[in-house]
C-alpha cells in the first residue's frame, strides 16, 4: 500500500483526530457566497460559521488564513471494484476512497451493477464491497434488462434502500446496452418513483458497426477505439434520450458528456425549458485524444474510455459550457485499470477495458484549469464540484455546503501552493495515471471527513469501515412542479371527443 496509510487495527498510530475543530481566518466558500469567517466543527457537524469564534480547550485549531475553506468535493460518477469487460476495476472502496480524500473529494456516488439483471442482488453485492469504505458514499443503480421484477425492484431500491437514480446504458451492445423500448419503460418508471434517469448516451448499434469497420481496415490499436465511435454517435444518442425524456416529461441526467455534439443537444433542450442535466468528466475537460496515437501501447491504452476522449477543441468547448452553466456538475467516471489489465486489448482495441482514473485528481484539475485560468469563480467551482451534485441527488444542505448543521466534510485549498500528478505518488492502485506529469496551481492541504482530519501534511489517516452509506431520497428539486406540466399537457389534448353515433 502507498505510504502514510493507517488501516484498521492501527488506530493507535492513526490516532483518530479530535472531533472538535476550529478552522480560523479562511475564506469560506459556498456556491451562493464567500466570506472570511471561522468554522467550528463538533461531532462531525458544522456548528457555526462566523468571524472570531472563541473556543475552550481540547479543540484542534487550523489556521486557514489566505486559503479557501470549501465543501469537500462530491464525485457523482465512479466505478470502484466494478466487474467490467472481463476484469475488475483496480480500485476498491478502500483505495479509491483514500485517493478521493487525498484529492479533496469527501463523497462519491458509485454505480451498482445488477447481478444477472437482479437489482437486489446487485445492491447487496455493492454494500459488501463498501464494507471497507473510509468515507461517505451513495449509489446509483444501473438497469441492464427489463421485466416486471426489475420494475418492482426499482420501487424497493427507492423506498427501502435510498437510491434515487437509475442509469441506462445505450452503448455496450451485448453486455450492458438496453434498447429504446426498455429505455422508455425505464423513463416512465423513474418518473413515477421521483428518481433521476441517467443515460450513457452513445448509439450502441452504430458503435458495433464502427468497431467492425476499424477491424476490417486492420486498425486494431487504441486509436481504433476513438475512430470507431465518433462524436456523432454520442450526439445522436443524447438527442434521442432527450427527446424520449421530453415525451415522458421526466428529468434526464446525461453522464460523461464528452463532445460538442452531445453538449449542444443538452444546450438546446435546456434553452427550450427541458430539465436536462449534463455531466462532463475531468478527462473530457482536460485531455484530447492524441494520446491514443502514442506509439507505446501501454501509454495509449490507458486513455481508452467511452465515450472516447475527443480531438482537441471539444475540451475547450466543454470548459466553456461548464463555466456558463450549460453543463452543471463535474464527475470523473473513475474506472481505473492497470497496465496489465489494459493489455487484454493489445491485439484488439475492443478488448481494452474501458475507463480512466480521476477520483483523486478532479478537484485540482478543475481548480487549475477553470479557476486559476479565470474561466470560473470560486463560488461556481464549489457549485460544480460539490453543491450541484448534492442538490440533484437531494442530499443538500447536509452535503455540498458549509452551513450550520451540514456534515463537516470540508477541504482547505491553498491557492498559492501547487500540485504535481504522478502514478508514483497517487493513492490509486493503478500503475498508470492519465494525468501523469501534470502540474498546476492550487493544492488541497487539509481534508476533513465526518468532522475528522483525514488528510493533512500529505498524510492520510483513514479507517476502513468508517465510511457511511448516504441514503438519497426521491423527488429532488428537478421534480418540483412536474405534475403541473403533466396537467397542462393533458388539458391541451382537448380529447377525447364525445362523438354522437353517426346515423348509419
Ligand atoms: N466510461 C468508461 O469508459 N468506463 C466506465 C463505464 C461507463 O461509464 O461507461
Ligand atoms: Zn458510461
Ligand atoms: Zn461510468
Amino acid at each position: 500500500e502507498p505510504q502514510g496509510f493507517c488501516a484498521v487495527g492501527y488506530e493507535s498510530d492513526c490516532g483518530l483526530s479530535s472531533e472538535k475543530i476550529l478552522i480560523k481566518g479562511g475564506t469560506v466558500v459556498n456556491a451562493h457566497r464567500k466570506e472570511v469567517a471561522d468554522v467550528y466543527i463538533e461531532d462531525g457537524i458544522v456548528v457555526s460559521v462566523r468571524p472570531n469564534i472563541k473556543v475552550g480547550d481540547h479543540v484542534k485549531i487550523i489556521d486557514a488564513t489566505g486559503k479557501y475553506v470549501m465543501p469537500g468535493g462530491i464525485d457523482p460518477h465512479t466505478h470502484l471494484e466494478m466487474e467490467f469487460m472481463g476484469t475488475v476495476t483496480i480500485d476498491d472502496f478502500f483505495t479509491g476512497q483514500a485517493a478521493a480524500l487525498a484529492g479533496g473529494t469527501t463523497m462519491h456516488i458509485d454505480f451498482v451493477i445488477p447481478v444477472n439483471g437482479n437489482l437486489s442482488a446487485g445492491f447487496e453485492s455493492y454494500m459488501n464491497k463498501a464494507k471497507k469504505a473510509v468515507m461517505d458514499y451513495g449509489f446509483h443503480m444501473a438497469i441492464t434488462k427489463w421485466d416486471e421484477g426489475v420494475s418492482k425492484d426499482m420501487e424497493l431500491m427507492v423506498n427501502e434502500h435510498g437510491i434515487n437514480s437509475f442509469k441506462f446504458f445505450m452503448a455496450y451492445k451485448g453486455s450492458l446496452m438496453i434498447r429504446d423500448e426498455l429505455l422508455l419503460q425505464g423513463l416512465q418508471k423513474c418518473k413515477s418513483l421521483g428518481a433521476i434517469a441517467m443515460v450513457h448516451a452513445e448509439n450502441g448499434d452504430a458503435v458495433a458497426e464502427g468497431q467492425k469497420r476499424m477491424i476490417d481496415l486492420g486498425i486494431t490499436g487504441p486509436e481504433g477505439h476513438a475512430l470507431s465511435r465518433p462524436p456523432v454517435l454520442e450526439g445522436e444518442a443524447t438527442a434521442r434520450a432527450i427527446r424520449l425524456a421530453n415525451f415522458v416529461n421526466t428529468p434526464l441526467y446525461v453522464v460523461h458528456v464528452m463532445s460538442i455534439d452531445a453538449m449542444e443537444e443538452i444546450a438546446k433542450a435546456r434553452k427550450a425549458g427541458q430539465r436536462v442535466i449534463g455531466e462532463p468528466v475531468a478527462s473530457g475537460l482536460i485531455l484530447d485524444d492524441s494520446w491514443l496515437w502514442h506509439p507505446d501501447y501501454t501509454t495509449a491504452a490507458k486513455y481508452v474510455m467511452s465515450p472516447p476522449i475527443r480531438t482537441s477543441g471539444h475540451d475547450k468547448a466543454l470548459q466553456a459550457a461548464l463555466s456558463t452553466g450549460v453543463l452543471q456538475l463535474v464527475g470523473t467516471d473513475h474506472c481505473a485499470f492497470n497496465s496489465t489489465q489494459k493489455a487484454l486489448g493489445s491485439e484488439d482495441f475492443r478488448k481494452i477495458p474501458n475507463g480512466v482514473n480521476g477520483i483523486e485528481e478532479r478537484m485540482h484539475l478543475i481548480w487549475d484549469k477553470m479557476v486559476e485560468s479565470g474561466q470560473m469563480t470560486v463560488t461556481d467551482y464549489v457549485r460544480v464540484t460539490s453543491t450541484e451534485c448534492a442538490k440533484v441527488f437531494n442530499i443538500y444542505p447536509r452535503k455540498g455546503a458549509i452551513l450550520e448543521g451540514s456534515d463537516a466534510d470540508i477541504i482547505i485549498l491553498n491557492p498559492n501552493a501547487s500540485f504535481k500528478i504522478a502514478a508514483a505518488s497517487h493513492h490509486s492502485r493503478s500503475d498508470t495515471n492519465v494525468y501523469e506529469g501534470t502540474k498546476g496551481k492550487g493544492k488541497v492541504e487539509v481534508t476533513i471527513s465526518q468532522g475528522r482530519v483525514v488528510y493533512e501534511d500529505g498524510k492520510l489517516k483513514v479507517t476502513p469501515g468508517s465510511g457511511r452509506y448516504i441514503r438519497m431520497p426521491p423527488f429532488g428539486y428537478l421534480f418540483d412542479g412536474i405534475e403541473k406540466a403533466d396537467a397542462a399537457y393533458f388539458a391541451s389534448l382537448n380529447a377525447p371527443i364525445q362523438r354522437t353515433k353517426s346515423a348509419a
